[in-house]
């Protein structure tokens, strides 16, 4: 059997939205349940942890009652203000359940691009890491709408996961999403669509397969992961995206299973 060898200590993790809430805007418990008790059970194993979650706009939009994210950039940060509280809600309580730590960490993409405010991101991630504390992070979006203003900048979590990766020194980004991996073309378009197993570069041709910015309404899509994709690639780092319906893959992830796509420049699969 294929495997692959993946050594990682100090992992950034990325759940999106569509692997925290049901496709009928309910919260999804168990993803919520097993993420922290993957985190926890790998935190407990000596692992440095830094988990990027979304899905302050989803819990919102659940919580106000509301079916459709609102267009109006001022209505979309209201609902993440209201929905990130209860995000940390929710991961505290099941995060209290495993006897884990966490800590709510918001931040910017600029932060990283000023030598101060980049230093006290720098540590305070590490004195939480030192403390055996998981911080959460989230894109600010009081203050920054990259994510949201999806008609002027495509920014998102995917990229503020790399970021934080890149900047943390992190050997492995894990992000978690609605789809087995990384696919030659739409699989939520084409039936036929095959999961590519191993990236080792990407050029136009993966972009082209991934489609434009922002394909599905008020996210990414698969172009900002492949962005993510490339950073961690040109910095010698790995990243493997994979199906967050099940947290638990992260464990398959980690014992070098080969689920998802794995992106790297070193060829880390044997038969
Ligand atoms: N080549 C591709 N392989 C896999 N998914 C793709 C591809 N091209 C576009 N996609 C789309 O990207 C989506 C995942 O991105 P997104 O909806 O932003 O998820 P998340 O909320 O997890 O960030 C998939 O559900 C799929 O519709
Ligand atoms: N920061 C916002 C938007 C994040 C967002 O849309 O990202 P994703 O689900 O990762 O594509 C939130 O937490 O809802």
């Amino acid at each position: 059997m294929e495997t692959r060898t993946i050594n990682a200590n100090r992992i950034v993790v990325k759940v999106g939205t569509s692997s925290l809430i049901h496709p009928n805007g309910a919260v999804n418990l168990e993803t919520f349940d097993q993420l922290a008790y993957t985190l926890s059970a790998l935190n407990n194993q000596g692992k440095e942890l830094i988990l990027v979650s979304s899905g302050a706009i989803g819990v919102g939009l659940n919580k106000m009652h509301l079916k459709k994210r609102p267009t109006e950039i001022g209505a979309q940060q209201a609902l993440a203000a209201i929905g990130q509280s209860e995000l940390m809600t929710l991961f505290t309580q099941r995060f209290d359940h495993y006897l884990t730590d966490i800590a709510q960490v918001l931040l910017t993409h600029d932060i990283f691009d000023y030598p101060k405010s980049n230093k006290f991101a720098m540590d305070t991630f590490n004195c939480l890491l030192n403390d055996n504390v998981i911080p959460i992070v989230n894109e600010n979006d009081t203050v920054a709408t990259d994510e949201l203003d999806h008609h002027t900048t495509f920014g998102d979590n995917d990229q503020l996961s790399a970021i934080v990766a890149s900047h943390m020194n992190a050997d492995l980004l894990i992000v978690l999403s609605d789809i087995d991996g990384f696919y030659d073309q739409n699989p939520k378009k084409f039936a036929d669509a095959n999961l590519i197993s191993n990236v080792a570069s990407i050029n136009d041709d993966e972009f082209t397969i991934a489609g434009g910015a922002g394909s599905r309404f008020g996210t990414g899509g698969m172009h900002t992961k492949l962005i993510a994709a490339k950073r961690m690639i040109d910095e010698d780092r790995a990243m493997v995206l994979a199906n967050g319906k099940d947290p638990r893959i992260i464990f398959d992830i980690l014992a070098g299973k080969p689920v998802g796509t794995l992106f790297s420049k070193e060829c880390m699969t044997h038969e």
